[in-house]
């Protein structure tokens, strides 16, 4: 059996925290090839997001096609487009090229508050990438956004996910990192369109959770490139995640990154 291989069409984050650097190492760390086409370069570290550079339409589109004419990835993830044109411009060579096991992470703000997303994309994410995604993967405030209300309970969450489903992925994940009414406890749900799968952890006192999203769905997409179904993938993501967040690297003076390597550390215990 070959090797699997995952694309991530994401930012560069400089810091090596979240965007392509925590994808191309989580993929690493989940022994899948990784690979990735670069929407926007990002000046940041632990403190903030310093500069955004998008790239060219251009040069995004040159990156698919090189990949499309020679590497086909078994999933990909898409993370931080910016803009409607680049969003436009992504699920038109996801269409061209026929990729499948698609995770789309609605990235829209960092956790710092800058904007990873301009407001008059939400609606092209909503219409153009969507309907395209095998799994999305919203955090609180981003489910708020795509399904058009707020979040304050349990039965606000299911109908927000019913509502993002309405816009065409196969299955919604519901992260439940922003979710202050879970207390102690993070739950994750998985809706597939008739029933909600819980996948609950311990939270971590931390704030060194930059990048946390993206390597979630950076995770999601290795072990679907391997093939696993989204539950199955979901049980070692969760493990990948915790592990990652409990194992602190102490770098930087603010919000550090997670931990990729920390699952090594799991496996010997
Ligand atoms: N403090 C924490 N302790 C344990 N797990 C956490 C913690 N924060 C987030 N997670 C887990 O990390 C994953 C990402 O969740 P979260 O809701 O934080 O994503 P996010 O807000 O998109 O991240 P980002 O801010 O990087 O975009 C989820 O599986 C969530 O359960
Ligand atoms: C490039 C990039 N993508 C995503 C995020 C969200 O964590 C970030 N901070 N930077």
């Amino acid at each position: 059996m070959g090797v699997k291989k995952a694309l991530t069409i994401a930012g560069s984050d400089c810091g090596g925290g979240a965007g392509i650097q925590a994808d191309i190492k989580t993929f690493q760390e989940l022994e899948v090839y990784g690979m990735s086409a670069i929407t926007a370069i990002t000046a940041q570290n632990t403190l903030g997001v310093q500069g955004v550079y998008p790239m060219s339409l251009e040069a995004i589109e040159e990156q698919l096609n090189s990949i499309g004419a020679d590497l086909t990835p078994e999933a990909l993830k898409t993370g931080m487009l910016f803009n409607s044109e680049i969003i436009t411009l992504v699920a038109r060579k996801i269409n061209e090229f026929g990729w499948g096991r698609v995770v789309v992470d609605p990235v829209m703000i960092a956790k710092g508050g800058a904007t990873l997303l301009q407001q008059e994309a939400v609606e092209a994410l909503r219409t153009h990438l969507l309907p395209l995604a095998y799994v999305v993967t919203p955090n609180v405030p981003e489910a708020e956004v795509l399904a058009e209300m707020k979040i304050e309970s349990l039965d606000d969450y299911k109908e927000a996910a019913e509502r993002i489903r309405a816009l065409g992925p196969t299955y919604v994940v519901m992260k439940g990192g922003h979710a202050t009414y879970q207390g102690d406890t993070i739950i994750d749900y998985v809706y597939d369109g008739s029933e909600f799968v819980a996948f609950e952890s311990k939270r971590v006192e931390s704030i060194q959770t930059h990048g946390s999203g993206c390597t979630f769905a950076a995770a999601l997409t290795a072990e679907l490139a391997k093939g696993n179904s989204v539950n199955v993938a979901m049980r070692r993501v969760k493990q990948f995640i915790q592990s990652a967040i409990e194992n602190e690297l102490n770098i930087g003076s603010g919000h550090g990154p997670t931990n990729h390597f920390a699952h090594r550390l799991v496996h010997v215990k």
